[in-house]
């Protein structure tokens, strides 16, 4: 099986979470494109009263297409569930996040929400985070060079994101930068997302530890449910 049809796989098995009259948190990504694909089709077959939180001018654009109907985080009163894919999940369901950016959404309302289920192939399971993929950070921008050299403290080395289809630096829904952290090792991923937190001008990090509750792997035998 490609991995698209990994993808597809995963995100149908989504489906099953959902019920009618929830308020779902809408990720970001190509597997969550999937899913919303097939939210919009259940929504229109089977009449359900549900919303979207979107995570990202992405999902808001695809659930606009996919016929999601949507509402803003501040107009909603609670988040059923929320799913959307990641980088990198370790063991323990910690996770990391960000390669589209918009991680910084993305955590405020996954963490809010009831079950936060997390889809992914089985090529992102990782014995240790940060193993495979840089961990992005959201910064401001004046800031960024002065973050850059500050995280080195913790044996890192940090890249500023450039964009491909716009000269200079990739600018995030937020209208901030990204900066790429590639660490030596993470020991504790709780205690290195509160570190990064800390830092003057950090907006947000990809570390997402002891947020996720599901995660779906998506691998050619079939989907396999991890839970914390
Ligand atoms: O965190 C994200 C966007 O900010 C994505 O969810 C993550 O990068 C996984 O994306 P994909 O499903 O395309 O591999």
């Amino acid at each position: 099986m490609d991995l698209e049809e990994l993808k597809k796989t995963v995100a149908r098995e989504a489906l099953s979470f959902v019920e009618d009259d929830m308020v779902i948190g809408l990720g970001t990504g190509s597997t969550t494109s999937y899913f919303l694909k097939f939210l919009g089709e259940r929504i229109r077959e089977e009449e359900l009263e549900i919303y979207g939180v979107p995570t990202s001018y992405q999902s808001r654009l695809l659930a606009l297409e996919y016929g999601i109907p949507i509402r803003a985080l501040d107009e909603v009163d609670a988040i059923d569930i929320a799913v959307d894919g990641a980088d990198e999940v370790d063991p323990q369901l910690n996770l990391i996040k960000g390669r589209g950016a918009a991680l910084t959404m993305e955590k405020i309302i996954e963490y809010r929400a009831g079950t936060f289920i997390v889809l992914v192939d089985e090529s992102k399971l990782v014995n240790r985070l940060g193993e495979k993929m840089p961990v992005p950070v959201e910064v401001i921008p004046a800031a960024w060079r002065a973050i850059a050299e500050e995280i080195e403290v913790f044996n890192a080395r940090a890249e500023l994101r450039m964009a491909a289809k716009k000269d200079g630096p990739v600018i995030t829904d937020n209208g901030n930068f990204i900066l790429d952290v590639k660490f030596e090792r993470i020991d504790d991923p709780l205690d290195m997302e509160i570190e990064l937190k800390t830092i003057p001008g950090v907006v947000e990090n990809g570390i997402f530890a002891d947020i996720a509750d599901i995660v779906l792997v998506g691998t050619p035998q079939g989907v396999r449910k991890l839970e914390r």
